[in-house]
């Protein structure tokens, strides 16, 4: 194919000098001017930033709505207050264990909800503030009830007392600056990548090789151990604890923190807990209407900043200044899977009444092409979800490269080398290219960085290197195709399942297609070709099988489906004698 390229990517984001002046002035409102009451508010903020960055995590990066994370801010403060005020354990002793009780708590709740589809798993991990609120209040003997406990000792680090004041709001903001650090680094490397590739898409994150289960759960662990850290420092912030942090205010805040700064960014989530914890001081002036601007505040904001105030900042400031240059890394191939088929025998698959596959038999040997075709609704498209992993057959077996892997999960297959592209090209809305390609080998590579770098080499194999530092969004549908199939092609995949990838192609791209398509086979790939189009599919398949109604009605030599009675009768209409 034609190639193209250049070396200059869209660009990261400008607000970061905007968002780091931002963050002196307030360290120096706050050494120079801020009176008791104002370091206090400061405080508080910087305590519910730190748990908004786990919310980041899991909701912002990771797509899964979890309102489990006021719940986990609850537990660290308990934690802390019990030790602390009926123990008199102190802040070192403490501080750890409030991390690791929401980290215990969250992993066997998120192995029991972390599959729920996504409205019943916000709605499971709601109810888990409500438990724990409800023992916080009948376990007198321990919580203190609903008076909670006083009298929890202040933070005394390496035998100095931090006092409350500017000393308590330097140790809680640079708690929050290291976390924030963390978080940071995890949303810009392989894992936060990853939870990115789940929620934008978490029905083609298996197929790219991705554990769903897996990256989810560690989300979710993530987001515990930041909101157990934060609701510490609220204990040691009040000197008390009540069953007022298990409360549904707390994990209303934590949202809109989130919401309002910007979802996903670790920036975000402090600019957002500023903002929040001072409108309500700010406004306090107008006695009881202040709630009214408060809500109207908080509306604006959402309206005129759909993507959070960070996102507002980034996009003036890269109006002002323009667009950081930022350079791609040097394209390099990525490593190949050894050749391996896929042997399928008495597939099967319904839905309620539909047998939409049925006894589906077929070889893929490396470095062939089987050509699927079959009129519309006749389980092609089902074939190919069950050989990929995204249903699970009812009956029949299947062998990929000499192993077993009949009903395997869509992430184990990807895993053992198959690969596969979608119908209507599934790319991530609002991701670059070279992101989304990048996406598909997260699961393989050691960063981030050599994903990007095996993803330019598959843009450049497919034509399309000059796109890298294009957005997904807006690409005219022929372009979105080769970009879809660069996702599969970067895999370097033993077998390879196209589904119709010629469709809505000139002839011209039809000819680079097939050209690239006979390359892959050329390198050992066995690949299954869905396809309508028959001039382009006859001549680069050796092998056909005709699907009607579920049934393989021909499987035999390309040459000689055109004469086929039933496949003409079925699909292709008069028979051609040969
Ligand atoms: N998830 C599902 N639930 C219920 N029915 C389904 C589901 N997926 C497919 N079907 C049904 O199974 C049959 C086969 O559908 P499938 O999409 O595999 O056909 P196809 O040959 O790929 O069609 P096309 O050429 O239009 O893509 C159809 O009757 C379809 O309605």
């Amino acid at each position: 194919m034609a190639e193209r390229r250049s070396d200059a990517a869209a660009s990261p984001p400008r607000g970061g000098g905007v968002l780091a002046g931002g963050a002196l002035a307030l360290l120096a409102y706050a050494l120079l001017y801020a009176s008791p009451y104002g370091l206090r508010v400061l405080t508080v903020a910087g305590v519910y930033a730190l748990a908004a960055f786990g919310f980041q995590i899991v909701f912002g990066l990771g797509g899964a709505l979890s309102l489990a994370q006021g719940a986990f801010f609850g537990v660290g403060a308990y934690v802390t207050g019990i030790l602390g005020s009926r123990y008199g354990l102190g802040f070192e002793a403490t501080f750890p264990l409030s991390l690791l009780a929401p980290l215990l708590l969250a992993l066997p709740v998120g192995l029991a909800v972390l599959r729920l589809a996504s409205h019943y798993f916000a709605l499971a991990t709601l109810g888990i503030a409500q438990v724990l609120h409800l023992l916080a209040v009948n376990l007198p003997d321990l919580t203190g009830g609903a008076n909670g406990l006083a009298g929890v000792p202040g933070v005394v680090l390496f035998g100095h007392a931090v006092a409350r004041g500017l000393p308590m709001a330097v140790l809680v903001w640079g708690l929050v600056a290291l976390g924030g650090l963390v978080g940071w680094l995890l949303a810009r490397g392989r894992f936060g990548r990853s939870l990115t590739a789940l929620r934008d898409d978490p029905l083609a994150a298996g197929t790219l090789g991705l554990d769903v289960g897996r990256l989810r759960l560690a989300a979710f662990a993530a987001s515990a151990l930041f909101g157990g850290a934060a609701g510490a420092l609220a204990v040691h912030t009040q000197r008390v604890v009540s069953p007022e942090v298990l409360e549904f205010p707390v994990m209303v805040s934590i949202l809109t923190i989130a919401i309002v700064g910007g979802r996903g960014r670790m920036a975000g989530a402090m600019l957002g807990a500023v903002l929040l914890l001072h409108l309500p001081e700010w406004f306090r002036f107008l006695e009881r209407g202040y709630l009214v601007v408060y809500g109207g505040a908080l509306l604006l904001t959402v309206l005129v900043a759909p993507d959070g105030l960070t996102g507002l900042i980034d996009r003036a400031a890269g109006r002002l200044w323009g667009r950081r240059p930022h350079r791609l890394p040097a394209a390099s191939a990525p490593p190949r899977f050894p050749a391996g088929g896929l042997a399928v025998e008495g597939l099967g698959k319904s839905f309620g009444g539909v047998h939409a596959v049925d006894g589906v038999s077929l070889e893929l040997t490396p470095g062939t092409i089987t050509g699927l075709i079959g009129p519309n609704g006749s389980g092609k498209s089902t074939v190919i979800n069950l050989l990929s992993g995204l249903e699970r057959p009812d009956a029949g077996h299947v062998v990929l490269a000499g192993r077993a892997v009949t009903g395997a999960r869509a992430d184990r297959l990807a895993r053992a080398g198959l690969a596969r592209s979608f119908q209507a090209a599934a790319l991530p809305e609002g991701a670059g290219v070279l992101e989304a390609v990048a996406a598909a080998r997260l699961a393989f590579d050691a960063d981030a960085r050599q994903a990007e770098a095996h993803a330019r080499w598959a843009l450049d194999r497919l034509g399309v290197g000059d796109l890298a530092a294009q957005s997904c969004d807006g690409l005219p549908a022929a372009l979105r195709r080769r970009v879809e199939l660069a996702r599969a092609v970067v895999r370097r995949p033993a077998v390879l399942l196209l589904d119709e990838p010629a469709a809505g192609l000139t002839d011209g791209e039809k000819a680079e297609l097939s050209t690239l398509l006979r390359g892959l086979t050329g390198e050992g790939t066995a690949i299954l070709l869905v396809e309508h189009d028959m001039g382009f599919l006859l001549p680069l398949a050796g092998r056909v099988l005709c699907l009607d109604r579920g049934r393989v009605i021909y499987d035999g030599p390309a040459a000689g489906v055109r004469q086929d009675g039933a496949v003409a009768a079925a699909y292709l209409g008069t028979a051609v004698p040969a």
